[in-house]
C-alpha cells in the first residue's frame, strides 16, 4: 500500500504482530498466480457447508491438507473426492521467512513447517465470523497473508468470541501471524473495503485473497 504515512510493525497482543507491507509486489502476483491455479483443481475452490448446514461467504481452497470444518483429510470428501494440491517448498520457506519478520526468533523461523494453507477470497459482500483455528493438533503459529482488497481483521481473545478486541486493517501485502498466547484467539473479517485493492499491482481485478498457513500435526497414517 502507497501509505503517506507508513504503517509500523505492530505486537496487537502477546504472539500476535502485525507486518505491513510485507509482500512485495511481485511475490503478491506471483501468489494470485499460485492461487488461481489451485482454484482451479484438482479440489475446485468452493463455498464450505457448514455442519448445521450455513454456507460461508468466503470461497476456500486448500492445499496440502483439505480443511472442512472440524478436520484435515487429503481427500476432499466434501468437493470432488480428489486428493488436494501438495503443499509446495517454496510456501514453507515463505513461512519460515513470515515468522522471522514477526518474531525475529532465527531457531523458531527454522523449525516452522507449515504443511497446509487454507486459501479464501473474499468478494465485497464476504465476511468470516469470529472463530478460533482449533482443528489443528499443533499449537505452532499462523501466519496469515493479505492480498487485494484491505479489511477490517478483528483480533480478539482467547475466551470470548465478543469483546474485548481490536479492529486493525489488512491490506494489499500485508503479514499477520499469531502464536503463542495468541494462537487461540477469536478472530473474524467482519467488512471488505471493495475496490481499495490495486489490480495494476496484484493481478486481481477486485475482491480480497487471505491465505492462511498452519501446521495441521497430522500425518498420512491419521488421515
Ligand atoms: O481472512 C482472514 O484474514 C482470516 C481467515 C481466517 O481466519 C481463516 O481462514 O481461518
Ligand atoms: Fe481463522
Amino acid at each position: 500500500m502507497n501509505a503517506l504515512i507508513p504503517r509500523p510493525t505492530r505486537e496487537i497482543a502477546p504472539g500476535a504482530v502485525h507486518v505491513p507491507d510485507w509482500l512485495t509486489p511481485e511475490e503478491q502476483r506471483a501468489l494470485v498466480t499460485a492461487c488461481r491455479a489451485w482454484a482451479s483443481g484438482p479440489v475446485p475452490i468452493r463455498h464450505t457447508t457448514l455442519p448445521r448446514g450455513g454456507v460461508m461467504s468466503v470461497r476456500t481452497v486448500c492445499v496440502g491438507w483439505h480443511w472442512s470444518p472440524y478436520t484435515y483429510t487429503r481427500v476432499a470428501g466434501d468437493v470432488n473426492g480428489r486428493r488436494v494440491a501438495a503443499f509446495p517448498d517454496w510456501m514453507v520457506r515463505l513461512g519460515r521467512r513470515a515468522l522471522l519478520a514477526a518474531y525475529g526468533d532465527e531457531s523458531a523461523a527454522a523449525a516452522y513447517t507449515p504443511d497446509t494453507a487454507l486459501i479464501n477470497f473474499y468478494d465485497g459482500q464476504a465476511r468470516m465470523g469470529m472463530h478460533q483455528d482449533k482443528d489443528e493438533r499443533s499449537a505452532a503459529p499462523v501466519v496469515s497473508l493479505s492480498i487485494g482488497d484491505s479489511c477490517v481483521f478483528r483480533v480478539g481473545n482467547t475466551e470470548t468470541r465478543t469483546r474485548p478486541y481490536t479492529d486493525i486493517e489488512l491490506a494489499s501485502g500485508d503479514l499477520f501471524v499469531f502464536g503463542g498466547p495468541s494462537r487461540y484467539i477469536h478472530h473474524g473479517v467482519p467488512r471488505v473495503h471493495e475496490g481499495t485493492g490495486d489490480p495494476a499491482a496484484t493481478g486481481m481485478a477486485g475482491g480480497r485473497l487471505n491465505i492462511t498457513m498452519r501446521v495441521t500435526g497430522l500425518t498420512d497414517t491419521e488421515s
